[in-house]
């Protein structure tokens, strides 16, 4: 129970729902309590022929009032308690999140994404459950058991009671053993499900490839394996549910042939009365539902304190980087930025990504980095914005080493193209403005869309800028998500800016565009260009080759080229490109 030790503060806050919850809880089960006894006197009144019509409406107003009684309390004590774990759900999911959110891009390269969206889906359920329905059954059932023990003995004797119920532990054990099995198996039922979705989604997102490559009857075939293995899994479940509630019944119907057989030869001899004897019985039926219960509550905090354990160790893994507790306060950032000496090894490999970089970009200079993939451009990217920490060597922003700086100061100064161009399935004007809390002008988006090239293409358009990307929303080009990602940063206007390959996917002329626009925005600020292409680069201040993680060439293009070196072995070859292309 350690394991919910994190909860106390949510307990603590909602004590009092959970005590109020209880409380209606506990009243509706003891007027539950009260209708065996009133059908036992009424019984008795008819027996003995006392019953007058009076009689009659008084026992009638007492069903009903009882009746009234358990709706009204079971209304509030879902109130409360559900509401209550309703809530925890809420608080759980976030705090999940926001804790997400703090870890580095390192802990999801290592965690799969489904994986986090089943502790966010099914463990946060889990936790729901058993301190919802679960804290209520169990309080319940235990609450019914002992009074209807206590009432079956008053109106009988205690040995007639030992015999009625002797069998229900084994409902107990039963529904145990039942409840696991058909937990497990509703799993691998929900397992099979999901794979049959993921793999109708993903043939029919793929249907381009499948008919081009003529595979459809192997498609057909796939299909139908994983469909035969979502109906297997589904008629093992109903096997073993199909068994558990008859035999359920089957156990319990014993306890009533028992009441029957032995207290009614009790009621022939007259020992007991035959309202004592229908009390006696209707106490035995309410019984039913607890009994099945204590098994179930069982299981169901179990699989809360499992849950609970495998949330925990997410919600206690610490970020990677971490700010230290005075970041220097600087109030604009210039530009200046400085590698020095700096080596870096990706967490987990054993090989260097980058070994002995050193460079410095003057404000408003423009860094150009080339090399072959996997060379280790986008790292010296990572590093700068802080998204790995280094360990050998120092990076200077300013002349301030970067780690001494908070990560919203750094990264806010920072306007980022990163290769990859991901965008949001929101309006193409809220990806632009994303890196804005606040309403942005229309203005604003305009003007960096032109800047990007985008502009265009986005007033083509029916909805222009309120088109809304993703899924359901429209597909725009590769070029075009390149171009609404550069206006992204743009928008901004950083002192630094960051294009990783974000040129790849314009023609050449849109290409020159962008980068005239970006010389006129960008005077005094300091940019990297990543690059594959000679042309993209050619007029940065300082170019460097790289190859297998170190700079094996720099300077100028003209410089690069009387070098007659590797980058002049590109240059030449792309030019010839060009010239066949045209
Ligand atoms: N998250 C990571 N974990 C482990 N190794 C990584 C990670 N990211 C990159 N690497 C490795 O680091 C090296 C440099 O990668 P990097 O992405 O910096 O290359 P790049 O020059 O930008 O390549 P490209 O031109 O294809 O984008 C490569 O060997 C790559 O496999």
């Amino acid at each position: 129970m350690k394991a919910f030790s994190r909860l106390k503060d949510f307990f603590k806050k909602h004590k009092w729902s959970y005590i109020l919850g209880l409380f209606w809880l506990l009243t509706v089960d003891m007027i539950q309590l009260l209708i065996p006894r009133i059908l036992g006197n009424l019984t008795n009144d008819f027996q003995n022929n006392t019953l007058t019509s009076n009689g009659v409406i008084k026992y009638s107003l007492y069903i009903i009032l009882t009746g009234i009684a358990i709706g009204v309390g079971r209304y509030f004590w879902r109130i409360y308690i559900i509401s209550n774990s309703r809530k925890l759900e809420y608080h759980l999911r976030r705090e999940l999140f926001d804790h997400l959110l703090t870890l580095s891009p390192n802990y999801f390269s290592t965690h799969k994404t489904g994986d986090l969206m089943s502790h966010a889906t099914n463990d946060i359920n889990a936790i729901r459950m058993a301190m919802g329905f679960g804290i209520i059954m169990m309080v319940d059932s235990l609450f019914i058991i002992a009074l209807s023990l206590f009432m079956m003995v008053r109106s009988t004797s205690l040995k007639l009671t030992i015999m009625a119920v002797i069998n229900l532990p084994i409902i107990i054990i039963i529904t145990r053993r039942f409840g696991n099995t058909i937990y497990n198996r509703s799993k691998t039922v929900q397992s099979a499900f999901s794979n049959l979705t993921e793999f109708t989604q993903e043939n029919f997102a793929g249907i381009r490839v499948i008919k081009s490559f003529v595979q459809e009857d192997l498609v057909s075939e796939n299909f139908y394996e994983v469909n035969k293995d979502n109906m297997k899994k589904n008629l093992e479940l109903v096997k073993v549910s199909g068994i558990f509630r008859p035999l359920l019944e089957f156990i319990f119907s014993i306890s009533l042939l028992i009441t029957i057989f032995f207290s009614g030869k009790e009621v022939i001899k007259g020992n007991i009365s035959l309202g004592d004897f229908v009390a006696f019985y209707s106490y035995l039926g309410l019984l039913n539902w607890p009994t099945r219960a204590v098994g179930r509550v069982i299981n169901v905090l179990q699989r809360g304190l499992a849950s609970m354990d495998r949330l925990n160790i997410i919600l206690e893994e610490k970020p990677d980087i971490i700010e230290i507790s005075n970041p220097i306060q600087v109030p604009s950032i210039k530009g200046k930025i400085q590698f020095k000496d700096v080596s870096f090894k990706y967490p987990n490999t054993n090989h260097n990504a980058l070994e002995n970089i050193n460079f410095i970009i003057e404000q408003g200079k423009t860094l150009a980095i080339l090399g072959r993939t996997g060379s280790g451009k986008s790292t010296i990217v990572n590093l700068l914005l802080r998204l790995y920490d280094i360990e050998e060597g120092s990076i200077f922003i300013d002349d301030i080493d970067i780690k001494s700086l908070s990560l919203k100061t750094l990264r806010e100064n920072i306007g980022y193209v990163p290769q990859d161009n991901f965008l949001f399935s929101q309006s193409l004007k809220n990806n632009i403005a994303f890196a804005f809390d606040e309403e942005v002008p229309d203005e604003m988006i305009y003007e960096a869309s032109k800047m990007a090239e985008v502009y265009d293409n986005i007033m083509d358009f029916p909805m222009t800028f309120d088109t809304v990307l993703g899924e359901r929303g429209v597909t725009i080009s590769g070029g075009q998500k390149q171009r609404t990602s550069i206006a992204r940063a743009l928008i901004k206007n950083p002192p630094i800016l960051i294009f990783d390959d974000s040129l790849s996917a314009v023609d050449t002329e849109t290409e020159e565009k962008i980068l005239n626009n970006l010389k006129s925005l960008t005077k005094n600020t300091t940019t990297i260009l990543i690059s594959h292409r000679v042309s993209t680069i050619q007029s940065a201040d300082e170019i460097l080759f790289m190859d297998n993680g170190k700079i094996i060439e720099r300077g100028k293009h003209d410089e690069l080229l009387e070098l007659n070196g590797l980058y002049k072995n590109l240059y030449d070859k792309q030019l010839l490109e060009e010239k066949i292309k045209k």
